[in-house]
């Protein structure tokens, strides 16, 4: 029988994780900027997260961090000489640039790509499109190798179909998964692919937020459909609602999570909340009855809860039919509204039967939650088997991963700290040795 499996590919944390307040629209980014940050202790938050899922059952993936701080970015930018030079002038000349280029962002990868599972796709194949990231600067310079690093790890091209990000300019901003979501009885077969968007770029009379920037536009998503090769029956939009995002909501996945044959959501998530029920509940078709729309009220949670504790930027797994765990950041526990809703969820009859919580502050501390750092891939066993498979978790590459860290990582870095030559040459040593232990080959500029 052809067993379909959802797999989570997180991405690792980078030596160079640190606060910048790069994130405009982002709250947690803005407030932390200028706090020091723990990059050991970041990458062992993720790797502990990945290591409990593998050990549940679930297909766990690994994908390797980007080369910062970018001296290529800065080299385009007009900075010259040696390496060191570079790095010297950048900080003298332009901190924040030097910031920005150093951002060990690329960890989470819900934004790393959107991914079209073989069940959906004309040809047959897995698709995946990086996603341009084009509304922040710092992560506007992730796409490429990003796509380098995807195709590294789903390498067959019998199985896997890899495109270039769309083209990186506003009307077409992409955010890859922190806005897309998958719904389906079984991972294998043909599901209906949701795509949110911000605003949408070419209809000036639609709405949009007035605060804060709408990242992601329906004709991007609509492109990646197209070059995905789904079906359009198969496929549905929605719009966020632009006061949420102006509350703090730069992602769908800050506000509602889907899996399978479950949509939870917040009351004030869409724009339109009755015609994206109603879209989702024709695109699903017969047996409607057993597809579960969970919203959670305004009057339970709030949005500011939302957006404090990160409740739905949460993982929400399958252990079998209609068994789901969810898997949610320590600041659910600490926040009495949404730990109360969530116990009275758990003891009611959807689906989700359990919850399970996980330290991720460093990550948090930039508005990263669980479901931030992982892309998924919902893959059939042949497509599991053409994986690289010094990229998925288990108990050998979780201790390379920890020593490793142990080794390269720093435990305290500071903006400032940014600036060091030292800093540049650990990140390139540990980078090296990563591109072995999970035999990627080279896929930095400076291994070039
Ligand atoms: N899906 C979660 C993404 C969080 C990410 N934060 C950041 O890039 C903050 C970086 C800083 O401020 O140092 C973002 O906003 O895209």
């Amino acid at each position: 029988m052809n067993t379909a499996t959802e797999a989570n590919f997180d991405g690792l944390v980078g030596p160079t994780h640190n606060y910048s307040g790069l994130s405009f629209g982002n709250v947690a980014s803005l407030n932390n900027s200028a706090r020091s940050s723990n990059p050991k202790a970041a990458a062992k938050q993720g790797l502990t997260k990945m290591k409990a899922l593998a050990d549940m059952g679930f297909v766990q993936g690994v994908l390797a961090p980007h080369e910062r701080p970018h001296i290529p970015t800065l080299r385009r930018l007009g900075f010259s000489g040696s390496d060191a030079n570079v790095l010297e002038q950048a900080a003298k000349q332009a901190p924040k640039l030097l910031a920005a280029v150093s951002s060990a962002s690329c960890m989470w990868t819900a934004n790393a790509a959107t991914v079209s599972p073989s069940g959906d796709t004309v040809d047959g194949r897995v698709h995946f499109t990086p996603a341009n990231l084009v509304n922040k600067f710092h992560r506007s310079i992730e796409h490429e190798t990003t796509g380098t690093i995807l195709q590294a790890t789903f390498k067959d091209d019998k199985h896997f179909a890899h495109h270039a990000a769309l083209p990186s300019v506003d009307h077409f901003g992409d955010e890859g998964a922190a806005n897309h979501t998958r719904f389906c009885h079984g991972y294998g077969e043909q599901g209906i692919e949701f795509f949110v968007y911000g605003m949408e770029a070419f209809n000036n009379s639609g709405l949009r937020p007035a605060k804060f920037p709408a990242r992601h536009t329906l004709e991007a998503s609509q492109a990646v459909a197209r070059r995905h090769g789904l079906s359009p029956d198969q496929v549905v939009y929605a719009q966020q609602n632009p006061a949420v995002i102006d509350a703090g909501v730069f992602h769908n996945d800050v506000i509602a999570v889907g899996n399978r044959n479950a949509h939870f959501y917040h009351q004030e998530a869409f724009l339109d909340t009755a015609q994206m029920k109603q879209d989702l509940l024709t695109a699903w078709g017969d047996r409607a009855s057993q597809f579960h729309l969970i919203e959670v009220p305004s009057a339970s949670v709030s949005v500011q809860d939302c957006i404090q504790s990160y409740l739905f930027n949460s993982q929400l797994l399958s252990r079998g039919d209609n068994d789901m765990v969810l898997i949610v950041p320590g600041e659910c526990e600490n926040n009495p509204a949404v730990w109360a809703y969530l116990n009275s969820l758990v003891a009611g009859n959807s689906p989700i039967n359990e919850v399970k919580v996980f330290d991720l502050k460093q990550s948090m501390s930039n508005g990263g939650g669980p479901a931030c750092l992982r892309l998924r891939v919902a893959l059939t066993d042949a497509e599991r088997n053409a994986i690289n498979p010094s990229t998925l978790m288990n108990d050998a590459l979780f201790g390379q991963l920890n020593d490793w860290v142990d080794k390269h990582y720093r435990d305290e870095l500071h903006e400032a700290d940014l600036a060091d030559p030292k800093l540049l040459i650990e990140s390139r040593h540990a980078l090296d040795e990563l591109t072995q232990i999970m035999n990627l080959g080279s896929v930095y500029e400076f291994q070039k």
